[in-house]
């Protein structure tokens, strides 16, 4: 018995090339391991191959090369198997108008052979906060109520892992921390999440461990711990009550004055506290009207894993 719910090896997919367009190779050999009960982000910028990877792991897609378990099941020995153990919430939310919730529960419920005895169609609703709209046609449910009703249809199942793809692009806040607590709910029961998110904010919030994907091949995978640890880069925004320059900086300090007169400082926190900052400023003499701090993004991670010259 393994204690990862996926495991992946060799992972490769080339999508044949047609009229004039060339073949593209969008995994070129992954290796990666998921463990059980985790919250696990796959990272990358678009076209980085994370839709692939999870296309792939939910039967979508067709590898060309490698090997795929999913909850100790091989994909090519077990398929049947494999694919019960995982249930997966796609990005776009593609759904039959003339379904209701209750409706669309019940025949994913069908496809996945789970017996009408078994079904937790009242449960599920609940969950995701659709009870009552059970009976309502889906073209009348907003788009916020549609991605709930895509989480839920990837539960139907009950898998043993949940893979969320993109949940929160272009969502409004109630819809997002609606479907943080969801996720917390059913991790806490003991489901294993993966999800794919642009955030490097998002997946610190939520994240035990975390991969990076970059042109077909993952770059890093660590605990979301480690990696913003091998980041440790913060930008503290001062708005300075007065119009004012720069004060000298200590090393290991650059300082900025943006287009609207606040002072950016860029520091490592594992070297310098943040309280150090706030107190060379008022010390030169800046009043200090706010302070805010930039938040690292994907994009810096990218940046300082990338400009390294020894693998990480
Ligand atoms: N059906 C397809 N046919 C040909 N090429 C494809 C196909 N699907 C994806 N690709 C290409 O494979 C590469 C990886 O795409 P993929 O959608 O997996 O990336 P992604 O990381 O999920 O990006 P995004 O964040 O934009 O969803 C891209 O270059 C994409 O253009």
């Amino acid at each position: 018995m393994t204690d990862n719910a996926i495991e992946i090896s060799g992972l490769k997919k080339t999508y044949k090339g047609s009229g004039r367009s060339a073949a593209k190779e969008a995994l070129k050999g992954i290796d990666l391991t998921i463990p059980r009960g985790s919250i696990f982000g796959l990272l990358g910028p678009n076209g980085a191959g994370k839709s692939t990877l999870i296309n792939i792991l939910a039967g979508l897609v067709v590898k060309s090369a490698g090997s795929v378990k999913i909850w100790g099941f091989d994909q090519d020995e077990n398929p049947r198997q494999s694919r019960a153990a995982i249930g997966v919430m796609p990005q776009e939310p593609h759904l039959d108008p003339f379904f209701t919730p209750a409706g669309s529960l019940d025949v994913q419920a069908g496809l996945y052979g789970v017996p009408k005895s078994q079904r937790r169609t009242a449960e599920i609703l609940e969950l995701i906060g659709l009870t009552d709209k059970a009976d309502a046609y889906a073209r009348s449910l907003s788009g916020g109520m549609r991605r709930r009703l895509l989480l839920g249809k990837a539960l139907v199942h009950s898998p043993q892992i949940l893979v969320l793809d993109e949940p929160t692009a272009g969502v409004d806040i109630e819809l997002r921390s609606m479907l943080w607590a969801n996720v917390r709910k059913l991790n806490d029961q003991g489901m294993t999440i993966i999800l794919t998110t642009h955030y490097l904010e998002e997946a610190e919030e939520m994240c035990d461990d975390i991969a990076i994907i970059n042109h077909g091949e993952v770059i890093v995978r660590d605990s979301t711990e480690n990696l913003l640890g091998r980041l440790d880069r913060k930008t503290l925004v001062i708005t300075p009550g007065d119009e004012c320059d720069l004060p000298a900086l200590p090393e290991g300090v650059v300082g900025e004055k943006l287009g609207d007169g606040s002072l950016a400082f860029t520091y490592q926190s594992g070297k310098t506290p943040a309280d150090a900052i706030l107190s060379l400023v008022r010390d030169a003499g800046i009043p200090i009207r706010d302070v805010r701090t930039q938040e690292a993004h994907l994009e810096d991670v990218f940046l300082s894993l990338t400009a390294k010259k020894e693998p990480v």
